[in-house]
């Protein structure tokens, strides 16, 4: 039947990314509540993950992938998610915007802007498949402000403009974090401001906030998935709150691939 195939059609792996994101250790939690032992998930980074899955898909080969939404992948290929039964990978899920505690009192009118910095998962996957399409970061970035007038005017209602003050903001290379890492810091310096963007990894990301390095990111996954990183530094980290409503995690496959829960993995 459809069980005992899967594990041997995909090597019993499961193709993930960087390993300090979230959904790689909640995928950890997988193989061990549903029991997955013969199973192991291989860590690389999204782009990796990204062509494995492109080259399965040309393929029509089986693959399982650590995935989440937004993602342009979704619009890009027939993929569903895998049923969570237990609900390891938790309910939907929020972006949130974090800065690091002093930078409120070092810059209130760039915290402002932060702060009131909100969009929806359809304005992001614009930004991340005009990347994908081959626009650069900050052209796609520019290209959706553009577009987007009415909301970005919101952003920045009662935030003064600047004359090259400086914020950094750090971020991890996901394909969604860098559509709004790119669109924020392109605001930032339309206010005025000089913005450098630091790529690190999720840990890195965390510490250097903590650490006052970096200014801000717009990247922490909550409640659940960065929920560690934000309890081991709390006390440096001020949570402004969400920036985007709706994101998903998950174990996620092409659609011609007839297993529909995580269950089914269990041969
Ligand atoms: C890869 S998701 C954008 C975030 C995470 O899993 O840490």
């Amino acid at each position: 039947d459809k069980n005992e195939f899967i594990g041997d059609k995909v090597n019993h792996t499961i193709t993930g990314i960087d390993p300090g994101s979230g959904i790689m250790k909640a995928t950890d939690q997988v193989i061990k509540d549903y029991g997955l032992s013969d199973w192991k998930v291989q860590s690389g980074s999204e782009s990796t993950m990204t062509a494995s899955l492109d080259k399965a898909i040309k393929n029509k080969k089986p693959i399982i992938i650590t995935g989440w939404t937004p993602h342009w992948m979704f619009s890009k290929y027939d993929l569903k998610y895998l049923e969570d039964p237990k609900g390891v990978y938790g309910k939907d899920e929020e972006i949130h915007t974090v800065i690091n505690k002093n930078f409120a009192k070092k810059d209130p009118n760039a915290t402002k802007f932060l702060d009131q910095f909100n969009w929806s998962p359809d304005d992001m996957g614009k930004v991340m498949l005009d990347i994908q399409g081959g626009k650069s970061e900050q052209e796609a970035a520019k290209a959706w402000i553009k577009a987007n007038q009415d909301k970005v005017n919101q952003w920045k209602k009662g935030v003064n403009k600047v004359n090259g003050k400086t914020v950094k903001l750090a971020y991890v290379s996901w394909a969604s974090e860098i559509a709004s890492t790119n669109v924020v810091a392109e605001v930032l310096r339309d206010l005025g401001y000089n913005v450098n963007l630091e790529q690190l990894g999720a840990g890195q990301m965390f510490a250097g906030l903590a650490k006052g390095s970096d200014d801000a990111i717009v990247a922490a996954w909550l409640p659940s998935t960065h929920a560690d990183y934000m309890n081991q530094f709390n006390n440096k980290l001020t949570d402004l709150g969400t920036n985007l409503k709706g994101t998903k995690l998950g174990l996620v496959v092409p659609k011609y691939m007839k297993i529909n829960s995580i269950e089914d993995l269990k041969t």
